[in-house]
């Protein structure tokens, strides 16, 4: 062969050889990419492969039976009233207090489930005010019920609490011109365990779940590893206040149900002028030192959300959480038309839509129907903005009614009766 055609014939031997490596190096980066995709941040926008699949295929049927320990100023009320709407529309019944518990399970009593209306039993759901017993609520709810809870960041907390009980905690009402840093200058000089309400001034979180609000994790780590596993036993989801939109992703995974199911209009919030607009820092740090305990497990169950984030695939539930914050937009502006929605209880005309005014000094808002409203559609929005004791007590006597305890029929959306309510006394004020 001529020389020049033997290099000829070289140089297409080396360029396919080259080529091939070429192929086979761009086939793996590839297979790489789409493998290792759920590592790379920007990648699950091209590739959503590490999202658990938002259907499961057969779908898990939707989980019906729930106890959600509605724990205090958390944004309960607001998970409360996603529970009740989706009872509701799914004709579960819902465990209600008895009427002499007001509208919580005789809080601060250990619950039991003697405070349950008979009407109300044997129940799907259960969301009302209660101090966690666990023998207690097994006894009550069906085998297979998911308990859920929530927290929130324990100085935002305890300024909410400090504000919306402030008429009600002798502790609190001790205080010279209901100020929050002298109470926590010196919380001692002002608060007596075991005296009535003094679980809201002292470390709420873990009494409500059933612990000893005195105990310092401190003093006593032991108490609060012991108290951490028992929720943990308990609790298949511990939601975060802060975090909420994406804590109702975690929950409509656990429970199989749409995204839809968890839509919700923020319930029972301050007005801005009955709250600090932002906490100084060392104001925080104090609250956080008072409350140590709550500091602590409000920590714990804070670390535990986000590794339960990172499993379900962070992207895929700040990508749920952005649907729906969207949907929950669309949803607020059909049913309570332009922004704002939200208005002080004097602007709004729906009785059933006004809230509870914890005392003069502090304004919670709601929301109104635009006038002329009617239908399907209205009742829903009606729903979706009813607070906690109206809620309750619709659903009492409609579940009453489904059980034959009353003969006489209820209009369906009657006005709560026009006494004071929750469980809290109207108490003398005083030094
Ligand atoms: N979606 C959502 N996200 C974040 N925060 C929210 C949400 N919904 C309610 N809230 C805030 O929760 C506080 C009321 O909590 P609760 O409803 O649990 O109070 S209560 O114990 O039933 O009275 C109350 O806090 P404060 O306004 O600081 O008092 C509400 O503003």
């Amino acid at each position: 062969m001529p020389p020049i055609l033997q290099r000829l014939q070289q140089a297409t031997k080396t360029m396919s050889r080259r080529k091939i490596l070429l192929l086979v190096l761009g086939c793996s980066t590839i297979s790489l990419l789409i493998h290792q995709g759920a590592q790379l941040s920007w990648y699950p926008k091209l590739f959503p492969l590490s999202c658990p699949p938002l259907r499961e295929s057969p779908p898990r049927p939707k989980h019906m039976t729930v106890a959600f320990l509605k724990t205090h100023k958390t944004a309960g009320t607001t998970v409360q009233n996603i529970l009740f709407r989706f009872a509701e529309r799914h004709n579960l019944t819902v465990a209600l207090p008895h009427p002499s518990c007001e509208h919580q399970f005789c809080y601060p009593r250990n619950f039991s489930a003697h405070f349950v209306h008979p009407a109300t039993r044997p129940p799907h759901m259960l969301a009302s005010h209660l101090r966690f017993d666990r023998a207690e609520l097994a006894r009550l709810m069906p085998p297979g019920t998911v308990y859920v809870t929530i927290l929130r960041e324990p100085a935002a907390m305890f300024e909410s609490l400090f504000s919306y009980y402030n008429q009600y905690c002798p502790a609190f009402r001790r205080v010279p011109n209901a100020s929050l840093e002298a109470f926590l200058r010196a919380p001692e000089a002002y608060y007596r365990a075991g005296e009535h309400f003094a679980m809201f001034a002292h470390n709420t979180l873990a009494y409500d779940l059933g612990g000893d609000n005195e105990r310092s994790p401190r003093d006593d780590a032991d108490y609060l590893a012991g108290l951490i596993r028992q929720v943990e036993e308990v609790f298949s989801l511990v939601m975060i206040a802060e975090y909420f939109d994406e804590s109702l992703v975690l929950l409509r995974r656990l429970l199989a149900w749409d995204l839809d199911d968890v839509l919700y209009a923020k319930l029972n919030a301050r007005a801005a002028s009955s709250r600090l607009a932002a906490i100084p820092a060392a104001l925080a740090r104090a609250a956080r030192t008072w409350n140590a305990l709550d500091a602590s497990l409000y920590d714990h169950f804070n670390a535990t959300f986000w590794r339960r984030v990172a499993s379900a695939g962070r992207a895929c539930v700040e990508r749920e959480a952005r649907e729906l914050r969207a949907a929950r937009e669309r949803l607020l502006r059909r049913c309570f038309g332009a922004e704002p929605v939200l208005r002080p209880a004097a602007q709004i005309r729906t009785k059933q839509l006004q809230p509870w005014q914890p005392s003069r000094k502090v304004d919670i808002m709601g929301y109104d129907l635009p006038s002329g409203g009617a239908g399907a559609a209205t009742e829903a929005c009606l729903k979706l903005a009813m607070p906690e004791v109206q809620y309750s007590n619709y659903l009492l006597r409609k579940q009453k009614r489904r059980g034959g305890v009353r003969a006489r029929p209820e209009p369906v959306l009657d006005n709560p009766p026009p006494r004071p309510i929750r469980a809290l006394p109207r108490v003398p004020q005083g030094p």
